[in-house]
């Protein structure tokens, strides 16, 4: 573990997030089963499991993309089962912005001032903070390592420039709370070590959700991982704890990841 993620560790307090009993049925398909989450603030938690295991499933249930079929999702004691996706994001909870989120014709830093704007407007829609904007696009764009872009047209960015101003996009928000399916997909393994420091870095102060399938980047950066197979949760643990855990050992290590 770095060192950025065990001083994570030591700075949580309780649960921002818990999830309970979640389920979600897709005709005959069982895509989760009763499953129970608690997500401590500050800490870098990372869902594994095989593909079908149900990790996006729990994401998008988390997200509010998708209803459960039973379970309830708390996210900083309130009760957000049934708010859609837009409400959660104004409370913090928010997963990355996809590629098709972002306007490729406009700027790098157009797009972050953007994404910066979209919060404050959810949450005041007479905001005209303009300035603020202007500031924080251009923070995180040195923050993204991507103050040489800032003028450069969205869609002439790279595979990996795109991933970062994904996250910085979504970090322009402010969340509480982020959720990354996958941050590295597609990224060369330079790049994807790169995007995933950076991560760390800008998100120290914040909780992170993460879906990843790169087994070193998970054992490198979680504070603690769950793992699924077939839509139920097998083990939950420190890095160490699910390396040394038989059912994980035998679901994903033997294999699989
Ligand atoms: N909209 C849907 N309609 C029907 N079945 C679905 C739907 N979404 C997911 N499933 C099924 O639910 C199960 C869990 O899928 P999910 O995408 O959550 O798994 P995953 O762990 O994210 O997999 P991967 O690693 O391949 O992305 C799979 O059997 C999948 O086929």
């Amino acid at each position: 573990m770095s060192a950025d993620t065990a001083n994570r560790s030591d700075e949580r307090h309780s649960p921002i997030l818990e999830v309970e009993g979640l389920s979600k049925s897709f005709g005959e398909i069982k895509a989760l089963s009763d499953v129970d989450l608690a997500i401590e603030q500050g800490e870098v938690h990372t869902i594994i499991g095989p593909n079908g295991a149900g990790k996006t499933t729990l994401f998008n249930l988390i997200t509010g993309s998708l209803r459960p079929t039973a379970g309830s999702v708390q996210f900083k004691d309130q009760d957000v089962t049934k708010k859609s996706l837009d409400a959660r994001t104004r409370f913090g909870l928010t997963r990355v912005f996809q590629s098709a989120e972002i306007f490729p014709d406009l700027t790098v830093k157009e797009n972050l001032r953007l994404a910066a704007q979209s919060r404050e407007q959810s949450l005041n829609p007479l905001s005209r903070q303009k300035e603020g904007h202007e500031r924080d696009a251009e923070e995180m764009l040195n923050a993204i390592d991507l103050g040489v872009s800032a003028t450069t047209n969205s869609e002439d960015l790279s595979h990996g420039d795109k991933k970062r101003l994904e996250i910085g996009m979504s970090l322009a928000t402010k969340p509480n709370c982020l959720l990354l399916d996958e941050p590295t997909s597609g990224v060369s393994e330079k790049d994807s070590q790169r995007i995933i420091d950076q991560l760390i870095e800008m998100t120290a102060d914040i909780t992170v959700i993460l879906i990843e399938h790169d087994i070193d980047i998970v054992m490198g950066v979680s504070d603690r991982i769950t793992a699924l197979e077939s839509g139920q949760r097998i083990a939950q643990g420190s890095p160490e704890e699910i390396e040394d855990n038989e059912e994980v050992q035998r679901a994903y290590l033997g294999g699989y990841v």
